[in-house]
């Protein structure tokens, strides 16, 4: 499959991302592959995955094609998405397809810049970025890069750097973007009218409906992530509903005990 083949498959596509963190009853990547395994038999065309020792597992085992990142966080940047270019070039050579990275106007750890960034990984890959060749294991004909942009005008400057697809992944997580507990899709309708390039809608897509207006935005498709494979938050919610709930009840059963005849507070305490 050639890079516009991968594009096209992803066309309207559920991305599921399978992340889980040091500490979380499912860390590890034997956990991660069963995720995408799982992701895959409900429908998922792609996964989203963190780290390359995740990406060879989990395309070992799903086969999908799968858009790698490395999160990692060092003391002089806000960066943590695939900060460098040595890190996109391991996730290249655990296989992945396609490889994302912060492309916001954020400083990098240890003052790279996202131009030098692209200049290293195109010189230094195996798999060369621009060229073709089509090796054994891969989706495409050449690891495609994803730019995560919290704003429009990061978007835009992420086309003009040669990035071949856009996500707003990052929209609500810089200081500087918009802040709103829901998805951002004034941005991925902003980004889908003025960019050439596919445009992914990630971030907060807790229900099939706003992924699916997600689409009627323009996007290319969508990424979920939490709303699938993060069940501890997914357990959190309905605990902390429940919680929320119990006052309001003994409230009601007191007032109930109250107005019936004969009835009262004693009663009910
Ligand atoms: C901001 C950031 O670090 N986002 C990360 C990017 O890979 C993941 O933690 C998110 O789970 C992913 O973007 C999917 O989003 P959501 O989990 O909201 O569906």
């Amino acid at each position: 499959m050639d890079m516009h083949g991968l594009l096209e498959k992803l066309k309207g596509a559920l991305i599921v991302s399978c992340q889980a963190y040091p500490g979380e009853a499912l860390y590890g990547s034997h956990h991660m592959a069963a995720m995408a395994q799982a992701a895959k038999d409900g429908g998922a065309a792609a996964i989203r995955a963190n780290s390359p020792q995740d990406v060879a597992a989990i395309r070992e085992i799903c086969g999908l094609p799968v858009i790698g990142i490395w999160k990692k966080t060092f003391p002089d940047s806000e960066v943590y998405i695939t900060p460098s270019a040595s890190d996109v070039l391991a996730l290249i050579s655990a296989g992945a397809e396609i490889v994302a990275l912060d492309a916001t106007r954020r400083s990098r750890p240890g003052g790279e810049t996202l131009e030098g960034l692209l200049a290293n990984v195109r010189r230094f890959s195996e798999r060369p970025l621009r060229a073709g060749g089509e090796t054994e294991s891969s989706g495409s004909d050449r690891t495609l890069l994803m730019a995560d942009v919290s704003t429009f005008e990061e978007g835009l400057a992420a086309e003009a750097l040669g990035f071949d697809l856009l996500s707003t992944t990052l929209s609500g997580y810089t200081s500087y973007s918009r802040q709103d507990s829901g998805p951002d899709l004034e941005l991925v309708e902003r980004l889908s009218r003025e960019c050439g390039i596919p445009v992914v809608a990630e971030g907060r897509y807790d229900t099939p409906e706003l992924a699916a207006e997600a689409l009627m935005r323009g996007a290319h498709a969508v990424v979920v992530g939490t709303a699938i494979t993060r069940p501890h938050t997914l357990s959190r919610r309905f605990a902390d509903a429940l919680k929320r709930e119990q006052p309001a009840r003994k409230a009601e059963r007191k007032n109930a005990a109250v107005s019936r005849p004969g009835g009262s507070e004693e009663e009910f305490l």
